[in-house]
């Protein structure tokens, strides 16, 4: 599993790079907004040096038309670094532009996938990451499990190279299932990866064990102190 984080904000970004090993930074214009007036190119610099070139950087073109997005994504490759995953919509457009940037050998991410055609066009178009939108395809009736597994078979059957990365989570259950339904990476915003311990048994077991330790041994003892049975 490849493990992402939904966020562009540099607090949350360093505080869950030291417990989990992420493999990458995913953002929008929705999740650039939630940052305030930032400047833009520099902020998604700050975000490459902390995570350094080796994790995948997700940033998403705004334009809508054919022109637009590729002069968006040249602007992000050459403003932040060639390495970036450019983000592209899958739309009627969306998908011309996927091709146009693999011809050019740049990394693409397609997401606002919604539906299983969507997906199914943009590993056709050889997109490296394919972005289905979990909750949201909840809330429009739309089978999520159904929709990711279709795109795992595809992906096998055909050999792609494509990946799956799940999006738009509002519990952990639809992360897990994400996982179960075969995609290859998750991308968890801050507010859902604040519930992974979140589960009151956990928090008991470790309150539990240190109030055990400290009937036996005492109060303001620890393992480094000297200790008897
Ligand atoms: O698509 C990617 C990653 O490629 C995500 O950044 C994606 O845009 C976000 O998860 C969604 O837009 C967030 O959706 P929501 O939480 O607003 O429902």
């Amino acid at each position: 599993m490849e493990f992402m984080l939904d966020t562009a904000n540099l607090q949350a970004i360093e505080r869950f790079t030291q417990a989990f090993s992420i493999n990458g930074v995913t953002s929008n214009p929705s999740i650039l907004k939630k940052e305030g007036k930032i400047d833009l190119y520099a902020h998604l610099k700050k975000i490459r040096t902390m995570i350094g070139m080796e994790k995948s950087l997700h940033v998403q073109v705004v334009a809508k038309d054919f022109d637009g997005m590729l002069k968006d994504a040249e602007a992000i490759l050459e403003n932040v670094d060639r390495e970036v995953y450019i983000k592209v919509p899958v739309n009627e457009v969306g998908l011309a532009v996927i091709k146009e940037l693999k011809k050019r050998g740049v990394n693409v991410t397609a997401t606002a996938i919604y539906t299983q055609i969507q997906g199914l066009l943009a590993i056709h178009a050889g997109a490296d990451y394919i972005a289905p939108y979990y909750n949201r395809m909840e809330n429009l009736n739309i089978d999520p499990q159904f929709v990711i597994s279709s795109f795992a078979e595809e992906i096998h059957r055909t050999n792609a190279k494509t990946k799956i990365l799940g999006a738009s989570y509002k519990n952990v259950a639809q992360v897990t299932t994400s996982i179960d339904c075969g995609a290859q990476a998750v991308t968890v915003g801050v507010d859902v990866v604040e519930q992974f311990f979140a589960h009151p048994s956990i928090e008991k077991a470790v309150e539990d064990f240190a109030h055990d330790f400290e009937e036996i041994h005492g109060v303001n003892q620890t393992m480094s102190s000297k200790l008897s049975m």
